[in-house]
């Protein structure tokens, strides 16, 4: 099966959905706490109840509860061996590998999807020096790791994955040793850095941030128990302001201007291209005249990218968004689906190895489109199908579960037109 969107204007006010990095990261740090905490609005996608699981596997005590948790981390590391199911969540599996290592400890991680494919050669490095033993199959995630990590010098290159520094950020404040990370090559992500020491912050623990090139840890430090109310999120907020960008009337509600989310520079990037952004009663919205190109370095903010791609094939001239290398390694190879999508629904773009080249056009055709199992390409793919002259077909729409699974619903209450239907139709 695959559903067909017919081309139809969206309008309406749609309630953005909880950050999944401000939740991943809130959930963590409870479980890490000794005692009682509440976090407020929660939604249950894939990767969040990756993480819930992932803690409850290490021990916590985690109630959940129509929209919020009670996680209680008194008992947290209390199994000392355990699965660890991340589904394809790239977060958990790289935050859960050094916090699953405070203590001692037997464990077994398996994921689903591309998860086994994408990188985790930093924590290997980590186990060789050492001593930790373990043993993995290429290509799926089913990596068995047995032993405890320890503090102390670290050197990790920044243009991987940031998560690898968040990972080693939840964890090193809760080991004997004081601990250094230094980092080995530009820093790419910072955002995501500062969403963990922030976070880390109000839950008590204190972190030395040396420019992002290098990290003081102190060890022997505890988390406080905190309750937490998760703001919405501005990578699922993008879709809706780009569809505003695009000539749609979506008005985003519950979103937190003063946030410190990386992709809140979406905003600066469509008014850059010549769009207005402002706030009504019912709702923040984006609207624009005239789309002009544009020149987005990617580096700090690669979740936005197929998004923008499409802001920018509707645009007027040339756009560029370059230090994109590392959408190769996302969910799917994000910088080729992203150029190939476009041209297959009547725009035009071009693929280079760190970078995509994008002429704007007046307006899409539609057609087949694959999601790639990606979440954000099937919900990039929705909103282009808003501009399109004929229907856009996308297979494997449930994929938007990983970060959104209300995502059809809120796309129908705006007004878009969507059915069943079966491939080929
Ligand atoms: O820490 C996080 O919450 C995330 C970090 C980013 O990954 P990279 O640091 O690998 O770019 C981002 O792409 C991912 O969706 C969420
Ligand atoms: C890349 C993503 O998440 P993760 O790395 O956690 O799988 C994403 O949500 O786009």
């Amino acid at each position: 099966m695959a559903l067909k969107i017919t081309p139809h204007t969206l309008s309406g006010g749609v309630k953005v959905p909880p950050s999944k990095s401000l939740a991943h990261r809130a959930i963590i740090c409870a479980a890490l706490a000794r005692g009682k905490s509440v976090i407020t609005n929660i939604e249950y996608s894939k990767d969040i109840q990756a993480t819930i699981g992932a803690m409850k596997s290490l021990g916590t005590m985690i109630f959940e509860h129509e929209d919020y948790l009670e996680i209680d981390g008194t008992t947290t590391f209390m199994k000392n061996q355990c699965e660890i199911n991340c589904f394809e969540s790239g977060s958990t599996l790289r935050f859960m590998v050094p916090i699953a290592l405070i203590c001692e400890n037997n464990l077994h991680f398996i994921g689903e999807g591309r998860l086994g494919k994408r990188p985790l050669q930093v924590y290997y490095d980590i186990f060789e020096k050492q001593g930790i033993s373990y043993l993995y199959r290429e290509n799926v995630l089913d990596l068995y790791v047995r032993g405890r990590m320890h503090g102390g010098e670290f050197a990790i290159p920044g243009d991987v994955s940031s998560q690898f520094f968040s990972g080693l950020l939840f964890a090193l404040p809760l080991m004997d040793e004081d601990s250094r990370i230094v980092v080995t090559s530009p820093m790419q992500s910072k955002g995501y850095i500062d969403l963990t020491l922030q976070m880390l912050e109000k839950f008590g623990i204190q972190i030395e941030n040396h420019d992002y090139q290098e990290f003081i840890i102190r060890g022997g430090q505890q988390y406080c128990p905190c309750d937490y109310h998760v703001e919405a999120d501005f990578s699922q907020a993008a879709f809706f302001l780009v569809a505003g960008a695009l000539h749609n009337q979506v008005d985003l509600q519950d979103l937190n201007i003063d946030s410190y989310q990386g992709d809140k520079v979406v905003i600066d990037l469509l008014q850059q291209m010549g769009c207005q952004f402002g706030r009504t009663v019912s709702g923040d919205r984006m609207i624009c005249n005239h789309l002009k190109a544009i020149h987005i370095d990617g580096s700090q903010c690669p979740d936005i990218i197929p998004i923008m791609a499409l802001a920018c094939a509707l645009s007027s001239g040339t756009s560029y968004i370059n230090n994109i290398g590392r959408l190769r390694i996302k969910e799917c190879d994000r910088l080729s689906a992203t150029v190939e999508v476009i041209n297959q629904l009547g725009g035009q773009a071009r693929e280079m190895e760190d970078a995509m080249e994008i002429y704007g056009v007046k307006k899409l055709q539609g057609g087949h489109v694959s999601s790639y199992h990606d979440h954000r390409m099937a919900m990039m793919e929705a909103i282009a199908s808003t501009v399109c002259s004929r229907p856009v077909i996308i297979d494997d729409e449930q994929c938007v579960e990983k970060s959104y699974p209300r995502f059809w619903n809120d796309f129908q209450q705006l007004g878009g037109v969507i059915d069943e239907c079966e491939l080929g139709e």
